[in-house]
């Protein structure tokens, strides 16, 4: 199924019409969260263990990062998104585990403007980040490649996952960048690529959450391992050191 105009969808699972109170109804189900402080990572609940995923959108402005927050978080999709910037939770159960997905929805710090410019405190809250562009504006192809140029020169290469999305794949007849350019970028990148449509499919979006929390998840693992391997060759120098000292 193709769309031209997200309006013009007629599936169950799209509200109409975008300015209706049930949009309002949707965007309120999920909660708001406003604390974007950095400093926690897993917080325990009796004996389950839940663990907490910063998710960074990023994109140019129309690309559809709300698109795919709503439809991840209310498997809606909605048409009209507002401009509101928000951090937004939920709970998921995932290989038994409690996940707590935080979801930042950037927005264009001014309509119409292409890029906005990640700022620190996006950069040092993100636990993986998810960098969207439209597979039929090339423009904000464009701004994926800058914005990730602006994560690299600030983070080390491999210290945060990043996915690389191509949005709006309903819109095949109005496509100007091609799948192998995405994932071309994306291999050259070292990061995940996916295409979806947020206007389609809720799984595929799932699947893309779901894929950055896994990474999420393996860097931690490799990150704890790596500080227990410095932590052993620490005291076996100092032990070796003391040795010699004698
Ligand atoms: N056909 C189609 N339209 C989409 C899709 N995803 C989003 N849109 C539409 O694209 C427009 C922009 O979507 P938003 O989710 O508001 O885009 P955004 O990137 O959050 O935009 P800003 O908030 O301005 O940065 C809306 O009209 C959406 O209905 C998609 O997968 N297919």
């Amino acid at each position: 199924m193709g769309y031209k105009d997200p309006d013009l969808l007629k599936s169950s699972d799209v509200l109409r019409p975008p300015d209706s109170p049930e949009r309002d109804q949707v965007l309120n189900s999920v909660l708001m969260v406003v604390d974007v402080n950095p400093g926690r990572a897993e917080a325990m609940e009796g004996n389950q263990q839940r663990v907490e995923v910063n998710i960074l959108l990023l994109g140019a402005h129309n690309v559809g990062k709300s698109a795919l927050t709503v439809r991840f978080l209310t498997r809606r999709f909605i048409g009209e998104y507002g401009d509101i910037e928000s951090v937004y939770s939920r709970v998921d159960r995932i290989d038994g585990q409690e996940i707590c997905f935080n979801i930042w929805d950037s927005q264009s710090t001014q309509a119409g403007e292409k890029c906005s410019s990640l700022s620190d405190k996006q950069l040092q809250w993100a636990d993986g980040m998810i960098l969207v562009y439209s597979i039929c504006d090339r423009g904000s192809f464009n701004v994926v490649q800058q914005q990730l140029q602006q994560i690299r020169r600030s983070r080390k290469p491999s210290s945060v996952p990043v996915l690389i999305v191509g949005n709006k794949r309903d819109l095949q007849r109005h496509r100007t960048v091609s799948s192998e350019e995405g994932r071309l970028l994306a291999l050259s990148q070292r990061c995940g690529f996916f295409e979806v449509s947020a206007a389609e499919t809720y799984h595929g979006v799932l699947l893309v959450f779901h894929r950055l929390v896994d990474l999420v998840r393996e860097t931690r693992a490799l990150r704890k391992t790596n500080a227990g391997v410095r932590g052993i060759v620490r005291s076996v120098s100092a032990v070796f050191g003391k040795k010699r000292a004698e």
